[in-house]
């Protein structure tokens, strides 16, 4: 048997190559790389700590003496990953030619700092909040895909035949395909209504008075969306915590999608600061799932059965398996 790979960690580095060819026209890590596996645990690290209840938010007096920890963690998360922007401004800024098109986000960004209308600082937070909401949601959600797609080996066989069928053998399966490829993307649909990888969103604050359904959600309080338990909730799904992507097959639920109009599923949030990244993420998602199993077969390690696999979860602002899956890829 050949060796297991980590899904979750393979699928984070493209993810993060993915993310920083788009931004800067340069791939951040190569795979099995120390620097990909530290950008991870910074990632992690940020989610985690955005994601713990801080008791100074509760009692702002405490806000100096950061008593978890939080602010200060916090703190040198950012300054590592500030530290790698700042070498790749200055590369950028070495190579990068005036006016003209420019080839990336990153150009782009200079020019309007080149114009004053944007500070360095400016620019590294705003790269620091696209790797850290990009990075770590796609990849944990091709790694809960894949978790129960080897849960459900016949499921695992549909995409892999349908890639067959409608792409051709031997043959990658491009963006534009995403829209032929309907038991795939039904695939990703049930994920997300399972392993919603932002189970609560992102907190929000009522800016005023608010009635909703007879409940009054007063000013400043802080709201925070349960999508993972709508996703679990059996008025709304048969069935409704089995893994059963043909639902969106069928007429009465095959129109609703994950874009902020159907509310019974909406892991990216919905109206106004839904996530921007949609877009990119519902291609880096479909696109790296369907690389993954159009290419290689798929084993468990010996002795592991599909049905036990472990199916627990990490919390932190985001959702992670808190067992890595590990398998084992085959030539198809
Ligand atoms: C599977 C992948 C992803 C999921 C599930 C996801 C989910 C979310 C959710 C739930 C929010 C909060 C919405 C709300 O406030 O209610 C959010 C915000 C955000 N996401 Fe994503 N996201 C994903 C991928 C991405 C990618 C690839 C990018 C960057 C290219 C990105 C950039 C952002 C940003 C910048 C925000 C903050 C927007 C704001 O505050 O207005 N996300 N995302």
């Amino acid at each position: 048997m050949g060796r297991a790979v980590d899904i979750g960690r393979a699928a984070f580095t493209t993810s993060l190559n993915l993310m920083s060819a788009t931004l800067f026209s340069v791939e951040f890590a190569p795979f099995n790389s120390d620097s990909s596996q530290e950008m991870r645990d910074v990632v992690w690290g940020v989610m985690k700590n955005i994601g713990s209840p801080n008791l100074a938010d509760y009692f702002p007096v405490l806000k100096r003496a950061d008593p978890q920890g939080i602010l200060r963690e916090t703190t040198v998360y950012f300054e590592k990953l500030f530290a790698i922007f700042d070498r790749i401004i200055d590369e950028k800024l070495k190579t990068k030619t005036s006016g003209g098109e420019k080839s990336d986000l990153l150009e782009a960004l200079i020019d309007l700092h080149e114009r004053d209308e944007l500070s360095r600082n400016d620019i590294k937070h705003l790269l620091l909040d696209l790797f850290v909401a990009g990075t770590d949601t796609t990849s944990g959600m091709v790694e809960w895909t894949m978790t129960e797609l080897l849960r459900n080996p016949e499921k695992l066989s549909r995409v892999r035949n349908e890639i067959t069928d409608i792409i051709g053998e031997n043959k990658q399966v491009q963006e534009s395909d995403i829209p032929r490829l309907p038991y795939l993307q039904a695939v990703v649909k049930e994920t997300f209504r399972l392993h919603p990888v932002a189970p609560f969103l992102v907190p929000h604050k009522a800016e005023t008075d608010v009635e909703i359904n007879g409940y009054i959600v007063p000013k400043n309080a802080q709201v925070l969306v349960n999508v993972w338990a709508s996703g679990r909730d059996s008025g709304i799904w048969p069935n409704a915590d089995s893994f059963l992507p043909e639902r969106f097959l069928d007429h009465k639920y095959d129109k609703i999608d994950f874009r902020g109009n159907d509310f019974e599923l909406i892991p990216f949030g919905a109206g106004r600061r839904i996530c921007p990244g949609l877009p990119l993420a519902y291609r880096m998602v479909h696109l790296m799932l369907a690389t993954l199993v159009g290419n290689f077969g798929w084993e468990l390690e010996e002795s592991v059965k599909p049905q036990e696999l472990d199916m627990n979860e990490k919390f932190g602002l985001t959702l992670q398996k808190a067992i890595p899956l590990k398998v084992v890829p085959t030539k198809l």
